[in-house]
């Protein structure tokens, strides 16, 4: 693993690093916030940012602002790609924006000719932590959250690795995938057409299949003003089946707010402190 960008930032470094993904099959970028709190020797928990269609791992660390509050809590965030990237790497053919680089789904594709190297579901729950615990020292308390597509990402991980985290939340999340566009396209790609095999990748199915067993807070904000709120099927089918649950899943709708980071950097305090209260940095919410 080399280390390819170091800024500092509020008193500790927004850093940016390059490794070789054995589950991936290629070169991989992530980037980390380490508080001012990393230069001491207490472990400190990590949050994972799981970022969007389009992005890589330099969106979030750019826009989110999220450094700040970071520095103050003692927070390390974790800002990976969010697909395959390089040479050899798939894309969709006619170059589409949400299939292929930049839109892997954070799922194990099995379909060609994606399977050799879409598996960001075991990047992000396998690799890339145990490629975190080798060379930093990071606690085992972790959290995650994440952005439409990677608010799917995150919500379904967390739900199906609840034991692993100890909150999850998001921004404008995709939570019913196999009814929406986006979900469909990607799902059907990396997957093929049997949907039962899509099942483990949507958030809503989850939660109504393994909610009564679950006890992982779980937190959602939605700006109002966001054009994919219904073509998309973001947030409300989840709030849906967690009032059906009566599962305690916060959701807040924000008037105005649109899909953007302008919605994020605006929120990002609110889930920062939200996931510091769950993983023991501070008394309240
Ligand atoms: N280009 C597309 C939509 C692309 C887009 O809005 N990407 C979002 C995430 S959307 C869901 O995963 C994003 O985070 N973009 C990066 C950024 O820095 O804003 C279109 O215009 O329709």
């Amino acid at each position: 693993m080399e280390q390819v960008g170091a800024n500092r930032c509020f008193g500790g470094w927004q850093k940016r690093y390059h490794h070789p993904s054995s589950v991936l099959g290629c070169d991989m970028h992530f980037s980390v916030y380490f508080p001012p709190q990393a230069e001491g020797s207490s472990a400190l928990p990590v949050l994972y940012w799981l970022s969007g269609l389009t992005c890589t791992d330099e969106n979030f660390v750019i826009k989110a602002g999220a450094q700040r509050l970071a520095a103050e809590l003692g927070m390390i965030i974790v800002a990976p790609d969010t697909s395959p990237r390089g040479d050899g790497v798939p894309d969709a053919p006619d170059g589409a924006y949400d299939l292929g680089l930049g839109a892997g789904f954070y799922v194990n594709a099995t379909q060609a000719p994606w399977a050799q190297h879409y598996r960001m579901y075991d990047y992000i729950v396998n690799e890339l932590p145990t490629l975190l615990q080798a060379n930093f020292n990071v606690s085992s308390k972790a959290a995650i959250a994440g952005h439409s597509m990677g608010g799917h990402g995150a919500l379904v991980i967390a739900l199906s690795n609840a034991s692993r985290f100890s909150s999850v939340s998001a921004f404008a999340p995709i939570v019913n995938p196999m009814e929406c566009p986006w979900g469909q396209k990607a799902l059907g790609a990396y997957l093929g057409d049997d949907k039962t095999a899509w099942q483990d990748y949507d958030a809503c199915h989850l939660l109504r299949q393994q909610g009564a067993f679950l006890s992982l807070p779980i937190r959602v904000d939605q700006g109002m003003a966001d054009d994919f709120l219904d073509s998309q099927q973001l947030t409300r089918p989840l709030e849906a089946v967690s009032v059906e649950l009566d599962y305690p899943a916060e959701f807040h709708y924000h008037p105005d707010y649109d899909h953007s980071y302008f919605f994020i950097a605006s929120k990002i305090d609110d889930h920062l402190r939200f996931h510091a209260h769950h993983l023991g940095l501070t008394d309240a919410p």
